[in-house]
């Protein structure tokens, strides 16, 4: 935050080429983040998330939730999923983002993290379900934790934290030139709650 007004500071592009994506930092006061992140604990309909590795399906320890407007199914990761509705905490959250970033957005996939032995392995999230360029904001509760940007043919790397409360924003051509993971680290040993909102095309 800076001293002379209650925006926090916006680091407007963290990419160097080929892609927008904006840290806002924390939007939200610790006491709101608290709020969110025991509300989002308690009241979020958490499963076990399914991958394909070497061919076998796996059940993954990360728990995973989709909302959206409408009962969109969405395919992720090779698997349809069905959105639940809105909540009324996850309105309100959305409604925050829609305000700081003016982007709207009408699905969010969330992911709950038990401690630093989970993750998220590189990928992008340009499923054909997305809109195209649509923005992809990833709102983060709990403990802190790093995220790594991986350009798709140069290689280079960009790293930053997401804190308690942040706010992320992906846009442009970003998932077209980016990959993006959550590390896993033996130093986190508290859960982190993630909000990644995303706007499905109902057109596709
Ligand atoms: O947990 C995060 O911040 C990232 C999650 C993510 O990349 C995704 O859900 O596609
Ligand atoms: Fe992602």
């Amino acid at each position: 935050m800076s001293l002379f007004d209650d925006q926090p500071d916006i680091i407007e592009n963290i990419l160097p080429y080929d892609g927008i994506t904006s840290y806002y930092g924390k939007i939200f006061s610790d006491e709101e983040a608290d709020h969110y992140f025991e509300a989002l604990m308690t009241q979020t309909e958490w499963k076990s998330d399914q991958a394909v590795i070497f061919g076998k399906v796996i059940e993954t320890k990360r728990k995973v939730a989709w909302y959206g407007d409408e009962k969109y199914s969405y395919t992720y990761s090779g698997r349809t999923k069905t959105a639940l509705p809105w909540n009324r905490t996850l309105l309100k959250i959305k409604e925050k983002i829609e305000a700081v970033s003016g982007e709207t957005f009408n699905s969010c996939l969330l992911n709950l993290y038990h401690n630093g032995s989970e993750g998220m392995a590189y990928h992008s999230d340009g499923e054909k379900d997305l809109k195209d360029n649509g923005a992809i904001s990833s709102v983060s509760f709990g403990a802190a934790r790093k995220f790594h940007f991986k350009h798709k043919t140069t290689k280079e790397l960009v790293s930053l934290i997401l804190e308690h409360g942040s706010l992320l924003m992906m846009k442009d051509v970003t998932q077209k030139f980016w990959l993006h993971r959550l590390p896993t680290t033996t130093k986190v040993i508290r859960p982190r709650i993630s909000l990644t909102f995303r706007t499905i095309d109902r057109s596709k």
